[in-house]
């Protein structure tokens, strides 16, 4: 078996999810950080530690055979690299934003203007599509201070929450990318059997995130009206309880769908509504 390398960040927001999600795998490897690379005792995997920004280039030329990055960090690096799976964190915007007391509202009110960013390709792009010319400031770091010191006149930065810009004086007015974590290979590394067991791993952890194992007591006569109102629920699992007359009713179900219909279920008689956490979802 041949053994693979995947690349995830060596320290910053998506590390800890990336490490996580290996984990939840059934990965077992010891976060040394300090030594940049960790092998996995039970997977023929090596985990490399990296700048998040190399890691589009490693998996593009076959240094790592996979990584674990921001589809903001791959679109600026311009890799060549083939989308796996996303991942469902790291989740932010890039967006333009000027200071709160600025008169740019539209795209075309920067004409001329000055935009500091850490993604200027992916601006020029923007810009260019919108046919606006701009001055691009490229700087690595802390860019919302930018316009403070009189660097620039906008900027184009990750959001999030919206706090940083909020804290330095900028409201944003134009969302140029979303983004998020995701796994990437290399073209047709899908059909290599180690990269696809670990991806099968990775899907069954996420589905299984995205889903609660739900447990209810119904009276039999109310029984299909709550079914009814459970979405996507085929054939739950019907266990009659000691009271004559009332079900247990055990069903997994995406809990965005569960949320939405909580009321209602109480309302067709549902009670003692318990919901489980599940670990993994094979499919
Ligand atoms: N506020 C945020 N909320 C959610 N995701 C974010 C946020 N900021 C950044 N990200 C995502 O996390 C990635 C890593 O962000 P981070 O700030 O750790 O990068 P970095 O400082 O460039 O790290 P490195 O030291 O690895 O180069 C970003 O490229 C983006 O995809
Ligand atoms: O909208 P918010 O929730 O405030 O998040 C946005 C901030 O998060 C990122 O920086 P980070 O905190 O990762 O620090 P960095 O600039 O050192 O990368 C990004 O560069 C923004 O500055
Ligand atoms: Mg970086």
């Amino acid at each position: 078996m041949k053994t693979l390398k995947i690349a995830i960040q060596k320290s910053g927001r998506l590390n800890e999810k990336s490490v996580e999600i290996l984990k939840n795998c059934g990965l077992s490897f010891e976060n040394y950080k300090s030594s940049l690379i960790s092998s996995v005792s039970n997977f023929p995997l090596e985990i490399l530690f990296l700048r998040d920004d190399d890691i589009p280039e490693y998996v593009q030329d076959g240094i790592a055979d996979l990584g674990i990055v921001g589809e903001n960090v791959i679109t600026e690096a311009g890799a060549q690299v083939t989308y796996l799976q996303k991942l469902g964190f790291g989740k932010c915007t890039l967006k333009i934003a000027v200071p709160n007391n600025s008169t740019v509202s539209e795209i075309s009110d920067l004409e001329g203007l000055a935009i500091a960013t850490s993604y200027p390709v992916i601006l020029e792009k923007y810009l260019q599509e919108n046919n606006v010319n701009a001055q691009i400031r490229t700087i690595s770091g802390s860019v919302e201070i930018g316009p403070g010191l009189g660097l620039s006149d906008a900027i184009c930065d990750i959001v999030s929450t919206g706090g940083t810009l909020k804290s330095n004086g900028l409201k944003p007015f134009a969302e140029v990318m979303q983004s998020e974590a995701v796994l990437i290979g290399r073209e047709g590394s899908e059909f290599n059997p180690e990269v696809l067991e670990l991806l099968q791993r990775i899907k069954s952890v996420l589905k299984a995130k995205a889903t609660k194992y739900v447990v209810l007591n119904v009276a039999r006569e109310n029984l299909e009206k709550v079914v009814s109102l459970l979405p996507g629920v085929k054939s739950p699992t019907i266990v009659p309880l000691f009271e004559e007359g009332w079900v247990a009713l055990h069903s997994v179900i995406a809990e965005q769908d569960f949320w939405e219909k909580i009321n209602a279920l109480k309302v067709a008689g549902a009670e003692g509504i318990v919901v489980m956490p599940i670990e993994k979802i094979i499919i």
